[in-house]
């Protein structure tokens, strides 16, 4: 994927692993089941979707208000350590350690355990903290050691993070085992302190046992595995919230590109008076199961000086080791909804412009000729027969990202 300026400006360097979704979101039905500790601040903030903040000068009854994780000073030996159930179960190719405002206090050292637990082994790990006597703590903290000890792989030994600094607050690190769907994680800190925020990149990997091949679904959704691997530009909003499962909460939380910056002849009237626009921007999904598309819904929620004239879906089908070139005209896309208006702040429903292409692996959607989208759904159905071939790790997707 190339740079655009706008993220060559800022001078960061993310790694391409976190361009994709994140799994340890609030929203996403991300929880915290267990934490060894959490006295200044509690690690449901870990999973928070918004950016941490700095509150100055505001203090609480167990010291500095910080928005983040963070546990007491250790007095004696041992480090602390939470469990997190994921929002949904799936392949885990990195994490971002954002130790945001945690200067004197951040965690020097964190590693990351990860499971594939049961709903009854899920039962097993003993309730929160808050809700227990010290001496129920002590007994269930060695519980929750040996729960299932040989069920927890290591995705990330023991690594130095970085203080809470603008320029240093976010360390990436990549997973050990990039293909394996888990469905907990277990953060460890060495041996103590605070972290904002812990984003878990990958990419769900949905129990195709469990999916019938009659049942229309959102073939694109973050839940059923969807996936964006590339686009034109991502200036105010990244393309990813597209395909989020739940209703969007502002501006931030759609596809928002920069104005591009040759408008002016990009748009043009042409002799029937219909306004041509000559320039656009693109996002191209992978979808979770690849299947036959039968509704596309569209909406601008929340963009109102800024949602595009129109916009166009394009699919096509591809093996699962090759990503198609999205910025390609022609094969091997064919369109599945020719070029649409859109309307400020609506939802559109296509379903009935929608055309039968065949079975389909990826999406293309173009807005024209900038903007803002807030939501996309691809409604269908699963090709059971290709299914399998769709649960490909997610290293294959990055590294052609
Ligand atoms: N000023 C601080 O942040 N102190 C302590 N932390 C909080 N949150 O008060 C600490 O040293 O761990």
């Amino acid at each position: 994927m190339a740079l655009r300026p706008s993220q060559i400006a800022t001078g960061e360097s993310r790694p391409r692993f976190a361009e994709l979704n994140n799994l340890a979101s609030e929203k996403l039905g991300a929880r915290i089941l267990f934490a060894t500790d959490d006295w200044f601040a509690v690690a449901e903030n870990l999973l928070k979707d918004s950016e941490a903040e700095w509150r100055e000068g505001e203090f609480t009854k167990c010291g500095k208000w910080m928005d983040g994780w963070e546990t007491r000073r250790k007095r004696k030996p041992g480090h602390d350590w939470c469990i997190i159930k994921l929002g949904v179960a799936g392949e885990v190719a990195g994490v971002d350690v954002d130790t945001s405002f945690f200067t004197g206090n951040y965690v020097p050292r964190v590693s990351l355990q990860a499971a594939t637990l049961t709903k009854e082994e899920e039962n097993l790990i003993p309730k929160r903290k808050s809700e227990m006597g010290s001496e129920a703590l002590e007994k269930d903290l060695v519980a929750v050691a040996r729960l299932g000890s040989e069920k927890w792989q290591t995705i990330i030994p023991i690594t130095e993070a970085r203080p809470g600094y603008r320029d240093t607050c976010h360390t990436f690190l990549p997973s050990l085992c990039a293909s394996t769907r888990y469905t907990h994680l277990r953060l460890n800190v060495y041996p103590d302190g605070g972290i904002a925020r812990l984003r878990v990149f990958g990419r769900a990997l949905p129990d195709v046992s469990q999916v019938s091949p009659s049942k229309v679904m959102d073939l694109v959704s973050l839940r059923n595995g969807g996936v964006c691997l590339a686009y034109s530009d991502a200036h105010y909003g990244h393309p990813r919230n597209l395909i989020s499962p739940w209703a969007p909460v502002n501006m931030a939380d759609g596809w928002e590109t920069a104005r591009r910056l040759d408008r002016p002849s990009i748009l043009k009237e042409g002799a029937d008076g219909v306004l041509q626009v000559a320039g656009w921007e693109w996002a191209l999904f992978k979808l979770g199961l690849p299947g036959t598309v039968k509704g596309l819904e569209v909406d601008t929620y929340f963009f109102k000086g800024n949602f595009p004239d129109s916009c166009r879906v394009d699919g096509c089908f591809v093996s699962d080791e090759e990503v198609p070139d999205p910025a390609l005209d022609g094969a091997p896309w064919l369109p599945i909804l020719p070029s649409q208006k859109l309307k400020p702040n609506a939802h559109h429903d296509f379903s009935k412009k929608v055309r039968d292409i065949g079975v389909v692996s990826h999406v293309r959607l173009v807005m024209a000729p900038d903007g803002g989208i807030s939501r996309l759904k691809v409604l269908g159905t699963a090709n059971p027969s290709v299914c399998s071939a769709s649960s490909s790790p997610s290293s294959v997707l990055i590294s052609k990202l």
